[in-house]
């Protein structure tokens, strides 16, 4: 049975990123036209799942509680829209602690996969890194590459065979909803 589920990369593809990590809620700034299109995805149906690393966690420049900050205010944008988000799943690990969930590992995508009792495979999975594309091919999702935050210089990289690259999220879900 096919699943009406995306994935998400955050930064860079819900909100802007910065080389200097988000690390308040004054520095987490939606991209207009991603909130607009996680609302258009949920209300015809998509369930919107995210999936992001959050080393700055273990690097000390914020804590859990200004994350799920972010997060809160992440739903309350897409539910005045009159959508709403799924499961976000975050890594709050950083590059040495040899976790399985920091992508390009793909422990955060098989943690959503089984919160959602649904197969992997073929699944979109959006962001702007090699990391996520890598992470995607490693659990046979689709990888989609999206040019904002980090996707130009992404682009600019060898890519997985048969990633798909698209302007920005919105134009993601208006293939998906054509
Ligand atoms: O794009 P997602 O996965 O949502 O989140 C990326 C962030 O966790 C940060 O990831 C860091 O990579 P390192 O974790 O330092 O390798 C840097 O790329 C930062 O610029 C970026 O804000
Ligand atoms: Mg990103
Ligand atoms: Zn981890």
């Amino acid at each position: 049975m096919f699943m009406k589920l995306v994935i998400l990369d955050r930064d860079g593809v819900i909100n802007l990123d910065s080389d200097a990590y988000i690390k308040s809620l004054e520095e987490w700034i939606p991209i207009p036209s991603s909130i607009d299109a996680i609302a258009r995805l949920s209300k015809a149906g998509w369930t919107v799942a995210v999936a992001t690393n959050q080393s700055g966690l273990a690097r000390g420049y914020y804590d859990l509680s200004t994350l799920e900050t972010m997060h809160v205010r992440l739903r309350e944008l897409v539910a005045e829209q009159g959508g709403d988000v799924g499961l976000i799943v975050h890594c709050p690990h950083g590059p040495d602690d040899g976790c399985d969930c920091r992508k390009p590992r793909p422990g955060m995508l098989l943690r959503i996969a089984e919160h959602y009792g649904v197969d992997l495979a073929g699944i979109w999975f959006v962001g702007d890194s090699s990391g996520d594309l890598e992470a995607a091919q490693a659990v046979d999702c689709q990888p989609v590459l999206v040019k904002t935050g980090k996707g130009e210089r992404t682009l600019a990289k060898a890519l997985p065979a048969g990633t798909l690259v698209f302007d920005d999220l919105a134009a993601v879900a208006a293939h998906l909803l054509q």
